[in-house]
């Protein structure tokens, strides 16, 4: 089966909860929300080609065969505001195992700073979901997934709430493997290198450490 490189979740409920959630006037506990909403919209989908396999369980009334999750899944939020999407998918995936990648954006100069990793030497799994609402550059997302890469993970996804256009290109020039899910992709960037018309600084609204 081939599957599209960038899949741009067209649904009413991502459109509805994606509006909220660039509305300046949206403060941090409703931001978290909505982004808690669109992260589980997203992993529906990128969840969509798991292997499984049939596993036999007890009803109250008789046998039957269920499935299980066939291959293992870490969930690598990117810091800081990655970390808003980690409990929607470990929701929906409970035995996921989740591995913090610390980088954030320098401000002079837009490159990605890495100030956390700690993955173990050996590969424990076999799909990792990158999460990280926002794509904007394409170098963190591109500096994580180096990271996996040398890790020895195979299958590698990324999940964004907001991607911009250039990031998008630069994300498939530079990890062509990856399947990148996202709600929307905005077509520029700012000056500063943020994603217009975007939503401004996602781990500045999750995390309420906007200072005006
Ligand atoms: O595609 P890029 O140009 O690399 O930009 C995207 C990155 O910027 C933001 O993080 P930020 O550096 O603001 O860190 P934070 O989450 O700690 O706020 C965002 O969450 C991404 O990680
Ligand atoms: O628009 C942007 C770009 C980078 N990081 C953000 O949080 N927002
Ligand atoms: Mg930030």
């Amino acid at each position: 089966m081939s599957h599209p490189p960038v899949c741009a979740v067209d649904h009413p409920l991502v459109a509805l909860h994606l509006s909220q959630l660039r509305d300046k006037a949206t403060p941090p506990p409703e931001f978290r929300l909505l982004v808690r909403r669109l992260a589980m919209l997203l992993a529906y989908e990128a969840t969509r080609d798991l292997a499984t396999a049939p596993v036999t369980i007890e009803t109250p009334l008789t046998s039957t065969e269920g499935k299980k999750l066939g291959e293992t899944i870490g969930i690598v939020p990117i810091l800081r505001a990655g970390l808003a999407m980690v409990d929607p998918l470990i929701d929906l995936i409970p035995d996921a195992q989740v591995w913090h990648l610390g980088l954030y954006r320098d401000e002079e100069t837009a490159q990605p700073v890495e100030y956390y990793s700690k993955l173990p030497d050996r590969r424990p799994v076999d799909v990792a979901m990158v999460v990280d609402p926002m794509l904007a550059t394409g170098g963190s997302a591109v500096a994580a997934l180096d990271t996996l890469k040398r890790w020895g993970v195979k299958r590698t996804m990324l999940l964004s709430i907001i991607a911009s256009q250039p990031g998008v290109d630069r994300l498939r020039e530079e990890h062509p493997e990856t399947r990148l899910f996202v709600c929307c992709i905005d077509p520029e960037l700012n000056d500063q290198q943020y994603i217009v018309p975007g939503l401004g600084d996602a781990g500045d609204r999750v995390f309420n450490t906007l200072v005006s």
